[in-house]
């Protein structure tokens, strides 16, 4: 069959690394990355190790001392040009993620743009200012603090969304001046690999992918020429990557999973909301950490809005991301078996399934799984860890009150939704909801002006707006005289013997 020229690409930086601006080929072992939608192999990854990790290391540190020798101006600049190579880029690499994890080529595409996005507002931030200057404690002298970049930045991205997550971590980490090494997914290693031409007007070694798994993530946070980890994915990696920072105490964000709450209250529109709801539970098959994981729903409009759901789910289109579909595969088999697993200990619990709840049939391959709708109680498993997948559970609640005490009944706090019109019902939620993130009547909106991330177990730290460059610069304290003349106060105090005896 005739490749695609995204698939000869693949095929061309299949097991490389890049490395001090080239693709090299990886000495590691390799291991395979299958279309989630054929099963098909498509690709393969090499896990780098030390040798490899402490080149790419060395690349880094050269090219951050030449990156953050440039004007602001000029590193704005070409973090406008990265900006706009990206979004030449956005065909190929969205069928390169589309063929590794299995989203829709047209959220694969989306996510390519959005990544753009995020440079082109940093490139702007960050040469606004770089600092600030402090009413002095000495008169006539200048005191203030100037923000530097830490130097290497390890970026380590999921699965999911692996081009807008290395996008804001990068773009943020490039316009502090930083350096930055990614490191992928073990799903999505050809992605990052690809994106990589967007990054060719900067310093050779500035911006660079590992591929690997966990071993590769913990050689370059534990090498001691790295200074800071942004980690995004599930709490058990984000505990281990926080542990292994913590040896060096190198800053570390820590974006981990979720598990949101969306409430329904009866002065909602309920088809809107229906529909708001089925595209915040099966966006992506589920898989973004901000899905609409437990849906409450008012007594008065529940049986309406169950109803409602389930024609939305019904309606979607579950096959190959690369055909005209709305939902794609899971991302891998654990990940199909996972949710199956989810799904059959939550009907053993008494949970009513109201459509989906098993594989799409007619798709002989491809780990698929149905858009499903559960009628559920909040005691339920499948209500208190993360599902992430196609699944969307509701439960009855009779008030705000205890639409409030459910949402927060959660040991992850990363976004919320609440669809309402009643302002007063809107500024409860925003106010007692404990999580990063409220969204009323908007879901899962995104703003690069705005700060992202959670609470809880959910992490720490924030990516986006001013809060996420300031995670990836340090603060230093100046003060200046402008002449150097002897100063009474300093030693020898004149009365010192006075204060001894005092
Ligand atoms: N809060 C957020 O902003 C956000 C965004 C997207 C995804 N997520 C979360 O990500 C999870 C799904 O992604 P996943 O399955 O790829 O997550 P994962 O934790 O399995 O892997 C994430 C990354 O960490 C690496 N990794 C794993 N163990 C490591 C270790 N010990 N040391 C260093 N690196 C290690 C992996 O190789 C991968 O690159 C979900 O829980 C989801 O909620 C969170
Ligand atoms: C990156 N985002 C917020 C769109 C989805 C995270 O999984």
């Amino acid at each position: 069959m005739t490749m695609t020229p995204t698939q000869i690409q693949m095929s061309e930086r299949s097991g490389h690394h890049f490395v001090s601006g080239q693709y090299r080929p990886g000495a590691g072992p390799r291991r395979a990355v299958i279309d989630p939608a054929s099963e098909a192999v498509v690709a393969h990854y090499a896990e780098a190790n030390a040798e490899e990790v402490a080149i790419a290391v060395e690349s880094a540190a050269q090219a951050q001392r030449q990156w953050w020798a440039l004007s602001a101006l000029d590193r704005a600049n070409l973090l406008h040009e990265v900006a706009a190579r990206l979004e030449t880029l956005a065909a190929t690499v969205g069928e390169c993620l589309t063929r590794e994890m299995g989203k829709p080529y047209r959220e694969s595409h989306w996510e390519v743009g959005a990544s753009a996005s995020a440079f082109r507002h940093y490139a702007e931030l960050a040469r606004h200012e770089n600092g600030r200057v402090a009413g002095p404690a000495i008169a006539g002298q200048l005191h203030m603090t100037l923000k530097e970049p830490l130097g290497t930045v390890v970026s380590i991205v999921p699965f999911n969304y692996p081009v807008l997550l290395f996008g804001w971590q990068a773009a943020a980490a490039l316009a502090a001046g930083n350096a930055i090494i990614g490191k992928p997914s073990e799903l999505t290693p050809l992605t990052l690999l690809l994106l990589m031409p967007a990054f060719e007007g900067l310093p050779a070694g500035l911006v660079q992918v590992l591929t690997g798994g966990a071993e590769t993530g913990r050689l370059l946070i534990e090498d001691e020429h790295t200074h800071a980890v942004a980690f995004t994915g599930s709490v058990a990696a984000g505990q281990a990557v926080a542990q292994a920072a913590g040896k060096r105490f190198k800053p570390v964000l820590v974006e981990a999973s979720g598990n949101d709450p969306f409430i329904v209250m009866p002065s909602a529109p309920v088809e809107i909301a229906a529909r708001a709801a089925a595209y915040a539970a099966f966006l992506n098959c589920g898989q973004v950490c901000t899905s609409a994981e437990r849906i409450y729903v008012h007594e008065a409009i529940y049986d309406d809005f169950v109803a409602a759901l389930t024609r939305e789910a019904q309606a979607l289109r579950v096959g190959s991301g690369l055909g005209r579909v709305d939902v794609g595969p899971l991302a891998s088999a654990r990940e199909r078996d996972r949710v199956e697993h989810i799904v059959a200990r939550a009907v053993a619990q008494g949970a009513r399934l109201r459509c989906g709840g098993r594989r799409p049939p007619g798709l002989a391959a491809g780990w698929f799984y149905q858009p499903t709708v559960l009628e559920v109680r909040h005691e339920m498993d499948i209500m208190h860890g993360e599902c992430f997948g196609p699944l969307a559970p509701v439960c009855m609640v009779t008030n705000l009150d205890e639409a409030i005490a459910l949402a927060n009944d959660s040991e992850y706090g990363l976004g919320a939704n609440i669809f309402t019109r009643d302002l007063a019902e809107s500024m409860r939620a925003v106010r007692e909801i404990e999580s990063g993130i409220v969204w009323v009547n908007t879901p899962l909106n995104d703003n690069d002006c705005v700060p992202f991330g959670g609470r809880k177990l959910t992490g720490m730290g924030r990516e986006l707006g001013i809060e996420g460059l300031e995670q990836f610069r340090r603060s230093k304290m100046v003060m200046i005289a402008p002449e150097a003349e002897a100063d009474p106060e300093w030693f020898p105090y004149p009365d010192q013997d006075a204060f001894a005896q005092a």
